[in-house]
């Protein structure tokens, strides 16, 4: 079962990944094709009706198929210039016969036996807006064989299409049920498994952002306990986590350390920590831990605050202790080791195989950094790829546990946090390498992060928010 979000998220994966999403439409088109004439039989007459999306191409891809062995109409809602995209303009040029205005809706719909609903997909959010609500109401009313394309249009609505048959792709999408949606016929159209189990810019469309109105704390708070031998670590992680966005980034620190981790930044606040943990601590939304440790530390401290936080990344000298500590399930934790962590923690080999079962018998998420990362959570294995031969220095897996707590810390799910974590921290590293070759520094990529969310984020979405 997809979400309409992880079926937007493979998209833009294909897209970024293997190019151009036009392949999967004239494969969706045809496999539309097929099942109408696997159905229905040839010598139709069957009226498409589209929307500007690419739902909509989808359908016009269908009827270019359709229209070889019966009689076809297209009708473009909103007018055949709103078929306007590169997409849609490819998916017009395969179709040789006209496509009407939405005055033709009538008359098309009158005369035919089978509408196809290529209106809405899955980009479609909220109640569908005119002109597509009357359609909606006109094909529901026709009395006529209806087959939608992907999803009914406008599906978990109160205006929605209630056709006879969906043909959906790769996967029936959430909310479909044989009531709402008739018989479902799920078509496979290419779709690599690459695109669905490597991160990739799709996974921004997870990021929380800010609500309008929303106020200081709400778009994240994180503790992050680290610095007590190696204060550099604190610093990087810190700052990692406030250019992903987090509000509120609180270091807990040793009383030597803590006036030097200050002096790096007035943007976090910094509290020294002496025998036992401050309560506020845990009033964050989520902990990070280990960043500059160091191996000395005191294991009883340590493992009470694995014990008692809920949302916690365990970074570093701490992953020695997760053996001793059973199973983690009911919290969301994210592991973060590099290969020799991971023996060490697992007494296992760094392989995939021996992370995912890892992962799966103490109810955490694990992401073995290298020069692939793996990210599983026992029950899916992703990798993230990119990144380039300069994240060997030191402070780039400290920026990786920052910015995957921040994600947790603003309401992402661990595994959701750590595949977008792991794609903004190999996306920063090329970015700078793009310009500065082999020569920059982990505070050139957390310099970086933001440039990452601008260039790979749903344009659509930062606009809608600006616009507030
Ligand atoms: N990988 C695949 O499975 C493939 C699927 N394909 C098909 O593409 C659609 C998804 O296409 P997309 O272009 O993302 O979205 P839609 O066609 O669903 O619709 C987007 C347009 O609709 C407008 N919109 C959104 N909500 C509403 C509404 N409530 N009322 C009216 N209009 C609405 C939206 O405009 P906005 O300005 O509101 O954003 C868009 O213009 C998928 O379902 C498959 O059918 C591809 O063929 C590729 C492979
Ligand atoms: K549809």
């Amino acid at each position: 079962m997809l979400s309409y979000l992880e079926s937007a998220r493979i998209d833009a994966n294909y897209r970024y990944f293997y190019g151009d999403l036009f392949r999967l439409m004239l494969n969706a088109g045809r496999a539309v094709s097929e099942v109408v004439e696997e159905e229905f039989g040839k010598g139709q007459r069957i009226c498409v009706v589209c929307g500007s999306g690419n739902n909509g191409g989808d359908g016009i891809v269908a009827a270019s198929e359709l229209i070889k062995s019966n009689s076809v109409s297209v009708i473009a809602l909103r007018g055949r210039e709103s078929l306007s995209t590169d997409m849609l303009k490819r998916a017009v040029e395969t179709y040789n016969g006209p496509i009407e205005g939405p005055e033709m809706l009538d008359q098309c719909i009158a005369n035919c036996t089978i509408v196809i609903d290529a209106i809405l997909g899955v980009g479609a959010h909220g109640t569908p807006r005119e002109p597509y609500a009357s359609a909606i109401r006109k094909i529901n009313t026709s009395g006529k064989a209806v087959v939608s394309i992907d999803v009914p249009s406008g599906l978990g609505s109160e205006i929605a299409v209630r056709p006879h048959i969906t043909v959906t792709f790769t996967d029936v999408k959430e909310g479909m049920t044989g009531e709402n949606s008739g018989k479902i016929v799920v078509r496979d159209i290419g779709i690599p498994r690459d695109a669905v189990y490597r991160a990739g810019p799709g996974d921004m469309l997870f990021y929380p952002y800010p609500e309008p109105g929303s106020h200081k704390g709400m778009n994240g708070t994180l503790s992050v306990f680290g610095g007590w031998s190696y204060y550099g670590s604190a610093v990087i992680a810190a700052r990692a986590a406030l250019a992903a966005g987090c509000d509120l980034v609180k270091v807990y620190t040793t009383r030597e350390n803590a006036p030097l981790i200050a002096s790096h930044s007035f943007e976090y606040m910094v509290s020294s920590i002496g025998d036992s943990v401050p309560e506020e601590a845990f009033r964050s939304r989520c902990i990070l831990l280990g960043p500059g440790l160091g191996r000395d530390f005191d294991r009883r401290i340590v493992s009470q605050i694995i014990m008692r936080a809920q949302r916690i990344v365990l970074d570093a000298d701490p992953l020695r202790l997760l053996p001793h500590l059973g199973d983690l399930s009911g919290k969301e934790v994210v592991v973060t080791p590099h290969a020799s962590e991971f023996r060490d923690m697992s007494g296992m080999d760094p392989v995939p195989e021996n992370a995912m079962e890892f992962a799966k018998s103490h109810g955490v998420v694990v992401v073995l950094k290298g020069e692939e990362d793996i990210i599983t959570d026992g029950n899916s294995l992703y990798r993230c790829t990119g990144g380039n031969p300069r994240m060997t220095m030191g402070g780039t897996g400290d920026m990786l546990a920052g910015l995957i707590s921040a994600l947790m810390s603003k309401g992402m799910p661990a595994l959701r946090a750590s595949l977008l974590g792991t794609f903004i921290n190999k996306s920063a590293a090329d970015m700078c390498m793009e310009r500065k070759g082999l020569w920059y520094s982990v505070s050139d990529m957390i310099g970086a992060v933001p440039e990452v969310f601008l260039r790979y984020s749903d344009g659509a979405k930062i606009n809608s928010f600006r616009a507030h």
